[in-house]
């Protein structure tokens, strides 16, 4: 399985091609589109999102409600573009009037400088345009995908907010990686937990105070998936291993800084006895973990145990109170643009963090297992795994 997106931020459409999807997997609009609603809801978003009624459009590869086996195509129309549509015009020449939008002052910790130095762009728009994280409702939507072929299988996967700035998450304490127990009880809520952590009020003062103040802010993220088969990825050469495939996936989404598995950055204080997850057997479960510090991860294959990765998500780079910039016409300092922006991006990038590790995953079992059809996919997974419990 592959996939490619396309779209600029004020463009008309966002678009995606999948390939590599087995035929004969249900998959309805509705799946998609409620993906992309969660995406849509958090607090601390811009006005943007009022604008946006983000809906999937099959346009290839779906067939009464299901998959032809060929490569999917998809598309989201941007309804802002309408606002936008002279400035963004792909078939005109470049006039005064479609120019005046033009970004000249770039805005710290975005894309811009850089993307303008690397793509000799004088106009950082054409930068801004494809580097905001508009392209993530793509990956929302291929997420949506992958995750309706994982829950065939039984793999369940969900993505939290741990913090924003200061403010914790009323799910933190039962992301305690190393207590399976309390791993399976956050799995068991997993529909209805999803982003309830929003409605945390110290959560919302953050996000206002923080709005007031014409600042960002970023937090913690939490993706866990369960129900995994033991042995998705591999150890025999580092670019098969699946924790690096997903600590990839992770980073590439706009924003992230860092990501850990298990115990991640704390377990450089611990000591081998205290952090390694003790095996046992038993005949209805075949081999099992006692614990779960390493996050679902042993030489970059799945334990079989729950997968715990944790990412962290920087503040939001355009402020109110812009910072410290300079034109690039004129070279004189000048505070960075403001473009309209969001607040904070924690609680969609949960949403986005959920999808790039259902996209991962599913790589991984289609890697393994037939990726022709749903069904034998289905069977080939369930030979494995009854294979396993008697190993
Ligand atoms: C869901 C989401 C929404 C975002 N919204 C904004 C925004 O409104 N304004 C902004 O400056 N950056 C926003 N960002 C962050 C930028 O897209 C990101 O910082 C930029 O592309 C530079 O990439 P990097 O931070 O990965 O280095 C958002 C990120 C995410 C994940
Ligand atoms: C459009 C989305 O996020 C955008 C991401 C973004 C950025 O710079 O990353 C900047 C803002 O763009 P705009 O100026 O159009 O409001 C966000 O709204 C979205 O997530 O759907």
């Amino acid at each position: 399985m592959r996939y490619t997106t396309a779209g600029e931020s004020h463009g008309p459409e966002e678009i995606a091609i999948i390939e590599g999807i087995p035929a004969g997997l249900t998959l309805r609009q509705a799946d998609i589109d409620s993906e992309l609603a969660r995406r849509q809801k958090a607090y601390g978003r811009g006005a943007r999102q009022q604008i946006e009624h983000d809906q999937v459009t099959f346009l290839a590869g779906v067939r009464h409600q299901k998959t032809l086996g060929s490569p999917i195509a998809l598309n989201v129309h941007n309804r802002d573009h309408q606002n936008w549509h002279t400035i963004m015009a792909a078939n005109t020449p470049a006039t005064a009037e479609n120019t005046l939008r033009k970004v000249i002052r770039p805005r710290p910790g975005h894309a811009d400088l850089v993307g303008g130095i690397k793509y000799r762009h004088r106009d950082l728009r054409n930068v801004l345009e494809r580097s905001s994280a508009r392209e993530t409702t793509m990956r929302v939507a291929v997420g949506a995908v992958a995750k309706r072929l994982l829950a065939t299988i039984g793999v369940d996967v969900h993505g939290f907010v741990v913090n924003i700035g200061p403010a914790k998450s009323d799910l933190s304490q039962l992301t305690q990686y190393a207590d399976l127990d309390a791993l399976r009880q956050v799995t068991e809520h997993f529909p209805t937990r999803a982003l309830d952590a929003v409605a945390d009020a110290a959560m919302r003062q953050v996000i206002d105070e923080t709005k007031q103040a014409g600042n960002t802010v970023g937090g913690q993220v939490q993706v866990m998936a369960t129900g995994l088969p033991v042995g998705l990825g591999s150890y025999v050469s580092a670019d098969e291993k699946l924790d690096a495939k997903i600590a990839r996936a992770i980073v590439g989404i706009n924003a992230f800084k860092g990501v850990q598995f298990g115990g991640g950055f704390d377990t450089a204080e611990k000591y081998g006895a205290d952090l390694m997850d003790e095996i046992y057997w038993s005949a209805e479960r075949g081999f099992y973990r006692g614990s779960n510090h390493l996050g679902g991860f042993e030489g970059g294959m799945t334990t079989g145990e729950p997968i715990v990765v944790r990412a962290v998500v920087k503040p939001i780079p355009t402020l109110y109170r812009p910072m410290q910039s300079v034109d690039i016409t004129t070279h004189q300092d000048h505070r960075a643009a403001i473009e309209r922006s969001d607040t904070t991006a924690v609680v969609a990038a949960a949403v986005i963090a959920e999808a790039m590790v259902a996209i991962e995953l599913a790589k991984a079992v289609l890697d393994k297992f037939d990726a022709d059809n749903i069904d034998r996919m289905q069977e080939q997974v369930a030979a494995y795994r009854a294979e396993v419990r008697h190993f």
